[in-house]
């Protein structure tokens, strides 16, 4: 190899190096230019309008609110019935007075932003690029695989069982392990209380005692968060926090510092949604697409970033137990409603995104049966 080509290939080395090391690290470079490998092509941009359905669309959207202490009282049905449109229309909505006291979550948050504020080496310590650790900090999306780069870094913890899991992660800063499992175990619980909600709403009656399996099990679920973190971007046109993906599990329950960044595809343009202090966006992902035989949509989003302001966000992905196959439910099929999803688990979904690059909807359209 002649020594310049030799010397370029050092050089794109260690560059791929960096980018792996996460955006943090970039922008405390103080940059005013993002490297090429974070630049999308014209059409994936988030203010494009040379593709559908990227259409650039500056309005907010008014999610559904869904107040959980009005579900207790008179107005049930009507609650009810406005959820269930939710999950039809948008696939999300807010939920208000949702009873996790606001000092958990505030904990959440500022746990989250101290753990960022740590130096690299110690955020890198638990950087793997096994898909099951259970403790997994890393940056862009899927970084094996990505062509482009986003500009996110991430650290992902299982949570489920909490006893278990907690002695492995990071235990810097020292109130961390305490703020996160507390916020965990309370998600948790609400998860499981929204679940009840949403089965109801798609049977629309009342609930037999036969879905009490379905209900431990949910009890018993998967539970992974993802705490999101954007730093600043010199040129947010040009790439995106998070590309258009869907979720994989029954319900994520996200929580937005009061940055603004997520945007829904509704009708084929991009939305953002607005933060609402101590709300938490709910979305259904494609365990509950599946599961509710489609009735119920597991929906694209993405994250746009911002020149001025970091961004924190912290989603927490809830499902059956790992070991559970995901199927459309018995009581939703019949003759004039033929299932239309094949079964599925988390090893098939494992599999799919440690295969490829795992965006849009691909996975969910290679579970449809018809
Ligand atoms: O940052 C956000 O608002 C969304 C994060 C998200 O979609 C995810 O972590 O799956
Ligand atoms: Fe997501």
């Amino acid at each position: 190899m002649c020594p310049t080509v030799a010397m370029e290939k050092e050089n794109e080395e260690a560059l791929q190096t960096q980018y792996q090391k996460g955006v943090k690290r970039l922008y405390e470079k103080g940059i005013d230019k993002i490297p090429d490998k974070y630049i999308l092509p014209v059409q994936e941009r988030p203010n494009t309008t040379q593709a559908e359905p990227s259409e650039v669309c500056r309005e907010n959207i008014k999610l559904p609110i869904v107040d959980f202490a009005e579900l207790q009282g008179s107005n049930r049905p009507q609650v009810l019935k406005s959820l269930a449109d939710a999950c039809k229309q948008y696939g999300f909505f807010q939920l208000v007075n949702h009873g996790i006291p606001s000092d958990v979550i505030s904990g959440m948050i500022d746990a989250a932003k101290r753990f960022f504020e740590l130096p690299y080496e110690e955020r890198s310590k638990y950087m793997s690029t096994d898909m099951k650790a259970l403790v997994r900090y890393g940056t862009s999306f899927n970084q094996n695989k990505d062509n482009v780069f986003c500009w996110r870094d991430f650290l992902k913890l299982t949570c489920y069982p909490i006893s278990d899991v907690l002695p492995h992660w990071p235990s810097s800063p020292t109130d961390f392990g305490k703020l996160v499992a507390t916020y965990a175990t309370e998600t948790k619980y609400l998860f499981v209380m929204v679940m009840e909600v949403i089965l109801e709403s798609l049977l629309g009656s009342n609930k037999t005692g036969e879905d009490d399996e379905i209900m431990k099990d949910f009890q018993d679920g998967s539970q992974l968060m993802v705490v999101n973190f954007f730093p600043p971007c010199p040129e947010p046109d040009l790439t995106l926090g998070m590309p258009p993906h869907s979720d994989y599990g029954f319900l994520t329950l996200l929580l937005q510092d009061e940055v603004e960044g997520l945007q829904i595809q509704y009708k084929e343009k991009w939305f953002t949604v607005e933060p609402i202090p101590n709300a938490f966006v709910v979305n259904i992902g494609d365990h509950l697409e599946i599961f509710s035989n489609g009735k119920y949509k597991s929906v694209l989003h993405r994250v746009k970033v911002n020149s001025e302001k970091s961004r924190i966000s912290v989603a927490t992905l809830h499902s059956l137990p790992f070991r559970c196959m995901v199927r459309p439910w018995s009581k939703l099929i019949d003759e004039a409603n033929p299932r239309r999803y094949k079964d599925t688990n988390f090893a098939t979904f494992l599999n799919y995104i440690s295969s490829q690059e795992p965006k849009k909807k691909e996975f969910l359209e290679s579970r449809k049966s018809i």
